[in-house]
Formats: C-alpha cells, structure tokens, sequence
C-alpha cells in the first residue's frame, strides 16, 4: 500500500487526478468513481482539465434506496453536477435507487460489473471505515447488494440533508469484492474525523469490523491523505 500525504484536500485531489491522468494514458477504460465531500477537489481538476472522457466508462459505487434521480441529495444528480454535465463518459453508471425490483437491480449492476473491469477504482472512507456503503461486518465476498445503513454513517450524511430524518436509510452498493477486483484503487481522506478510520485501514488487523482493511491484501492500493487524517498514523508507516 502506497501512502501520499498531502497539505489539503485540494493537493490530495490533485494527485488522485494525476493517477486518472496516468492509467488513462497507460489504457484504462473503466473508472470506478465514489461521491461524498472527499473526491470533489478530484473532480474539479478532471473538470478543468482538457482529458477527453467520452470514450470512457464509469460504473458508481452506490446510490440511496428510495431516492429519486432528480433529487438534488441523491448520487445521480451528485455525479452530473460535479463531472458528468461537464465531463459526458461514454456510459456511466449509478445504480437505480428507485428499481422495484431489488434482485434485478442487484444482478443488473453486478452483470456492468462483470462487463466492464474497473482499470482504476476511486475511494472515500467512512468514520467508521466503510467503504461506499458497505458497513462494518459487511461479508469480504459480497457482491452488489442492498444496505441498511448505520445510525453513525445516517448521522455523518446528514450534513447534506436539511435534517436527519430525510436521510434514506438504506442503499444499494458495490459489493466489497467487486471492489477488490479492480486493478487498482484510490482510497483518499481528508480531515481529522477520519484519523481513526485511517489508522484502522493502515495499521489495523484485516478485519470485516473495518471494511477497508481488506484493501492491504490488495497489490496496487495509493491512500492519499492530509495530515490531519494522517495524524494518528505510526511514523513507521509515514515513511
Ligand atoms: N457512500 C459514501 C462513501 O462513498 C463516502 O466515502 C463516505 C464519506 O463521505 P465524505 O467524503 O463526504 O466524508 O460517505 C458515504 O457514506
């Protein structure tokens, strides 16, 4: 596991853009792209840049269950303000939030998986460790699936609710295994609520309690983070 410690998220933001630049100049085809505040500086450079991505595919991590499109707090919409209204892929994909039909949505989304590998897999990291949704105790070999989401992960969303209780509490996300089988993988935290959860991912024991700990068995794995992040991290690992 590669560690980038950066001044700001905008520097952190910069780098991941870079690592993009560089597996599309080296043939990916397929990003694996994350939302939340985390990866916003990412998508400004992409925004800003002259990268042409309409031969691209992109496949989302996850989406709220019950969530229509067009609301301004659901990934889809998320994706289109901040890249793809500027950026158009080829195809991009979100999951449905709205399907009726669970199981098909799940194997729909699993079928684009297998379709199109991930060349380079964007990440954020929960308080808490998750990744996309996946919470604590999370199977490591669990496909696409539907999440009840957690109360800590239901009270840190809230932020970009008016309040609380808007924030839906379930999703459908990559599935962890999904995740460890793109061929590599940018995992970025900025700030100090995620100390712990990076220390965890870095430091800690592989366990399903911390879902992002699985990513130290995988071969080609960048965390880049600013130094309140990093803060708590063993200076053995800094180096
Ligand atoms: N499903 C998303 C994750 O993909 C994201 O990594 C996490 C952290 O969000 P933020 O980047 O806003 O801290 O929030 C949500 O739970």
């Amino acid at each position: 596991m590669k560690l980038i410690i950066t001044k700001d998220s905008i520097e952190g933001g910069t780098k991941a853009f870079e690592l993009i630049k560089d597996a599309m100049a080296n043939g990916a085809k397929t990003l694996g792209l994350a939302t939340g505040s985390t990866p916003l500086a990412m998508y400004d450079a992409m925004c800003k840049s002259s990268l042409d991505f309409s031969e691209m595919i992109s496949i989302n991590l996850d989406e709220y269950y019950g969530i229509d499109p067009t609301n301004a707090q659901s990934y889809h919409y998320f994706m289109q303000k901040h890249l793809f209204d500027k950026k158009p892929f080829k195809h991009s994909y979100v999951p449905n939030g709205l399907a009726k039909d669970i199981d098909q949505e799940v194997d729909r989304y699993n079928q684009i998986i297998a379709q199109n590998p991930i060349d380079l897999q964007i990440l954020g990291i929960g308080q808490n460790g998750h990744i996309a949704f996946n919470e604590p105790g999370t199977p490591f070999n669990s496909l696409t699936h539907k999440v009840d989401l957690t109360e800590s992960t239901i009270k840190a969303n809230s932020r970009f609710f008016k309040d609380e209780s808007e924030v839906p509490h379930q999703a459908i996300c990559m599935g962890i295994k999904s995740i460890m089988h793109s061929k590599k993988i940018v995992l970025m935290a900025f700030g100090k609520e995620k100390q712990d959860a990076i220390k965890a991912l870095v430091e800690g024991p592989i366990t399903e309690q911390v879902p992002a700990s699985i990513l130290q068995d995988h071969p080609d794995v960048t965390v880049i983070c600013d130094e309140a992040a990093s803060a708590k991290l063993d200076p053995k690992f800094k180096n």
